[in-house]
């Protein structure tokens, strides 16, 4: 009988570094002597780099599309097929469920539980929920070892309010704010002639908080990519950004102006060396780190988002050495010193750990109870203490994606 084991990290501990061990070492187990795959996001960005060098990779999607113009939660479904057929004897599996929508979470499940009679599943695990029912032994990597270790209720203690200073407030007023702040009427994408998005009908306005939802593929990037990217699909359509209509004169720059945006991705990649204060300040500029000499009144407003971080102290530490829970609070930081009127997290909790979601968490109900920023978040996931106004609900149909909006408060 196979013994599956959990391994339990914070985001403190590397974990390219623990890949490895498992890898290429005997000490932490003797998987090295057997054959092994690594079901993980690392191994789709190799992947993905191998078909845009040679034009093509072992991996499939079922659709045929590329990996790299699939979505996620498709990639990851090709990655586990790849896997499968491939025999491997162990699989490191990493942030299981991280992009995947409820119903193949649930497939996800059965599909490891099957393999689990013939090959060791190593689960690295950051979240406790998200521990698989077949798994017997649970351990925390420590100084290189495994130490056993059991998972208990609710062992993540964090002050419910941890930022106690107030947010600064508008260094310029939004409160001649054309509303509504986004606006999609009719909104229809195809790609390849498959449609996607069919006659999307959407409105935010200024402060609301809205859950972007839907199952793998149905279209939430692609709406986001036509709200803050420059995806071609948006032109010739009624979309309305800040009162402007989409295609009518307005540069790129200016509408990411307007714009806060964190996505898990950004924590990926980052190889430039920049303190933490300078990573926040950038956020004026719209660039990842700084370029332009900032204004005095922008270093007091970025002065101020370290306080409300406690990072003050800390400011010229370079951004790279704190954990991934911390950048993300300082990227979330760099999004709104510039106060904008709609702030973008795509999939912001993927790859945190429980600790650093209750830290995200505090932060953004904090961003929604004190300033007048509209906030779109997308994620499969439903957060705990994290309560959206409204969610918009993209149900696939084969003419494409309709949306529906589902009011959580009333
Ligand atoms: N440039 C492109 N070329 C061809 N197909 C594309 C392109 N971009 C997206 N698609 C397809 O459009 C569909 C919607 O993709 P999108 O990334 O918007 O979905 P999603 O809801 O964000 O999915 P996920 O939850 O898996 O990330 C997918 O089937 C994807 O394969």
């Amino acid at each position: 009988m196979n013994e599956h084991l959990a391994i339990c990290i914070s985001n403190k501990v590397n974990k390219e570094h623990l890949i490895d061990c498992i890898q290429n070492e005997t000490k932490l187990g003797t998987w090295s002597h057997l054959k092994g795959a690594l079901f993980s996001e690392i191994s789709i960005n190799k992947y993905i780099k191998e078909e845009r060098l040679h034009g093509s990779c072992n991996v499939q999607t079922v659709s045929g599309n590329s990996l790299e113009f699939s979505s996620q939660g498709e990639r990851k479904k090709a990655l586990l097929n790849y896997i499968i057929s491939k025999k491997p004897e162990y699989i490191i599996v990493d942030n299981v469920f991280g992009n995947l929508d409820v119903q193949s979470q649930e497939e996800i499940i059965k599909t490891l539980s099957k393999l689990s009679h013939k090959a060791i599943i190593i689960q690295i695990l950051k979240r406790q929920e998200d521990l698989l029912p077949f798994i017997d032994k649970t351990y925390q990597f420590d100084n290189g070892n495994l130490i056993e270790y059991t998972i208990e209720a609710e062992q993540v203690e964090i002050n419910s309010a941890p930022f106690y200073v107030e947010l600064p407030q508008a260094y310029r007023s939004f409160t001649d704010q054309i509303n509504p702040i986004v606006k999609f009427t009719n909104v229809s994408v195809d790609y390849r002639e498959r449609p996607i998005l069919a006659a999307i009908n959407w409105e935010i306005k200024a402060g609301e908080f809205w859950q972007l939802k839907g199952p793998n593929g149905s279209g939430k990037s692609t709406i986001l990519s036509m709200i803050f990217g420059d995806n071609p699909k948006a032109f010739g359509q009624d979309i309305t950004l800040f009162g402007i209509k989409k295609g009518s004169g307005e540069s790129v720059w200016e509408i990411k102006q307007k714009i806060g945006y964190f996505s898990s991705d950004m924590l990926r990649g980052f190889t430039r060396l920049d303190s933490i204060g300078n990573m926040i300040v950038s956020g004026f500029f719209d660039t990842i780190g700084l370029y332009k000499t900032p204004t005095n009144e922008q270093i007091k407003i970025a002065q101020h988002w370290l306080r409300v971080l406690d990072m003050f102290d800390i400011r010229k530490q370079d951004f790279l050495s704190l954990s991934k829970g911390y950048q993300s609070l300082v990227l979330i930081a760099r999004a709104m010193v510039k106060h904008p009127p709609l702030l973008i997290l795509d999939e912001p909790t993927n790859g945190l750990d429980d600790a650093d979601v209750k830290l995200f968490t505090a932060l953004i109900n904090k961003i929604a109870k004190e300033t007048e920023t509209a906030i779109l978040y997308v994620s499969h996931r439903t957060e705990n203490g994290l309560n959206p106004d409204f969610i918009y609900e993209l149900i696939p149909y084969e003419s494409g994606s309709k949306g529906q909006v589902i009011l959580t408060k009333h």
